[in-house]
Parts: C-alpha cells; sequence; structure tokens
C-alpha cells in the first residue's frame, strides 16, 4: 500500500485526478470506478476542469459506481443514479450510456446484482477505482463485518452510516435503510484502487485502515492486501498515523 499525504484537501482531489487523467491518456476506453460521497468531488472537479481546458478527454471511458440507495424514486437527487450523472458525468463530459450505476429501483434486487456484476465480468476489470472511507472504516456500502469475499448485493445500512448521510437529506427518516453495494472481493478485482480521505474526522479510520490489523471490523483494511493500493490523505487525516517517516509528502 502506498500512502501520500498531500499538503492540503484539494491538493488530495488534485493529485488523485492527475493518476486517473494519467491512465486515460494511456487507455482513452479505460475502465473507471466511481464513489459518491463528498471525499471524491475534488477529484470529479479537477477532472472537469481538465477536460474544459481541453487536456483530457472522458467521453470514450466505461464506468461502474459502486452503490446505490434502495427505495429512492428515479429522479430522486440523492439517488446515486442522479448524483453520478450530476457531479461526474455531465461535468466530465462522459458518455452516459457507457456508466453503470447498480440499479436500486429494480422489482428483482438480486437479479439487478447479477446482472450488474455480468457486465463487470465483461467490460472489466476496472482500472481504477476511486474509493472514499466511512468513518467507520467502510468502502462503498460494505459495513463492518462484511465479507472480504463478498459480491454485489443487498445491504442494511448502520445506524451511523444513515445518520452520516443524513447532511444529503431534510431528515435521517428520509436516508433508505437498505442499499446495493459492491462487495469487497468485486472492489478488490480493480487493477488499481484509490481511496482518498481528508479531514479530521476521517484520520481514526485512516490509521486502522492502514496500519491496524487487516480485519472485516474495518473493511477497508483490506487494501493491505491489495497488490495496487494507494491512499491519499490531507494532514488532518494523516493525524492518528504512526508511522508518518515511512510515507511520501507530497508539495
Ligand atoms: N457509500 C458512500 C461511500 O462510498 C463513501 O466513500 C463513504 C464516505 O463518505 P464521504 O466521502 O461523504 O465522507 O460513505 C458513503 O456512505
Amino acid at each position: 500500500m502506498q500512502v501520500l499525504i498531500a499538503p492540503s484537501a484539494a491538493a488530495v482531489g488534485r493529485f488523485a485526478a492527475g493518476r486517473i487523467a494519467d491512465v486515460v491518456r494511456r487507455r482513452p476506453d479505460a475502465v473507471l470506478g466511481l464513489a459518491t460521497g463528498s471525499s471524491p468531488l475534488d477529484i470529479y472537479a479537477d477532472l472537469a476542469r481538465q477536460v474544459a481546458a481541453g487536456e483530457l478527454d472522458l467521453s470514450a471511458v466505461r464506468a461502474f459506481a459502486l452503490d446505490e440507495y434502495i427505495g429512492l424514486p428515479p429522479g430522486h437527487p440523492q439517488s446515486y443514479h442522479e448524483v453520478i450523472d450530476r457531479e461526474v458525468v455531465r461535468p466530465t463530459g462522459m458518455d452516459p450510456a457507457k456508466v453503470r450505476v447498480p440499479n436500486g429501483f429494480a422489482e428483482d434486487l438480486e437479479a439487478a446484482c447479477e446482472e450488474f456484476e455480468r457486465e463487470l465480468a465483461e467490460v472489466g476489470p476496472v482500472d481504477v477505482q476511486i474509493l472514499g472511507v466511512g468513518t467507520n472504516g467502510h468502502i462503498g456500502f460494505n459495513e463492518p463485518m462484511s465479507s472480504f469475499a463478498s459480491r454485489t448485493r443487498v445491504k442494511r445500512l448502520t445506524p451511523a452510516t444513515r445518520q452520516a448521510n443524513a447532511r444529503f437529506f431534510d431528515s435521517i427518516d428520509q436516508v433508505p435503510e437498505l442499499c446495493l453495494t459492491q462487495g469487497i472481493g468485486t472492489v478488490m478485482e480493480a487493477e488499481e484502487l484509490l481511496l482518498v480521505a481528508q479531514g479530521a474526522a476521517k484520520a481514526e479510520a485512516v490509521a486502522r485502515m492502514v496500519e491496524g490489523p487487516v480485519s472485516s471490523s474495518c473493511p477497508a483494511s483490506v487494501l493491505q492486501f491489495h497488490p495496487s493500493a494507494t491512499v491519499i490523505v490531507d494532514g488532518p487525516a494523516a493525524s492518528r498515523l504512526e508511522f508518518t517517516d515511512y510515507y511520501e509528502r507530497l508539495s
């Protein structure tokens, strides 16, 4: 695992976007793994800036989102389908026909998970998977105690995650209780994992992920087993790390 400490939250996004842009310049139809949440927003903003400046073309990229709420109607502004469209696809000029989000509104959710996995197997592997980390160490919506072998499936959100995501809704009652998420086994098949975290609220999760034992009590710790995982954090998110001499500081 490579750990990089960036001088600011914005620099985390800029540096991660640079890595992704390099992959797409080498392979214009690269397969990207997209994450939602606040953590990757600076990445998407920087990619959009590069596209607007004519430095990057994302129109041939294929992309798969990590997760989706169950039960939000199509078009709901907080459904991840909408979030990905609004924050990633439209600003960066990706082709919506090449972007897949698990279908949380399917009548048969198991079949929707199988179809998502089938398509990922056909188009994949994912070249670069973008990840954030929850304060409880979750990746995607793989909450603590998720199996490291898990595939795309229905999961129940923990009260802590519903509370953390309530800021995107009018009240916590509106936050769905169930979701679809790529499994940890699914995520680990990506060629490269790029996890970003900013702010002191993530410091403990970052320390457990990077320096703690590999355990499903902190799902993100599985990144220690990935052959090509990079964690990019700002100073506050790095503040609980003990072995900082071993990590690279970006300038
Ligand atoms: N499902 C998402 C994750 O993909 C995200 O990485 C994490 C952290 O969110 P944030 O980046 O907003 O802190 O929790 C959310 O619930």
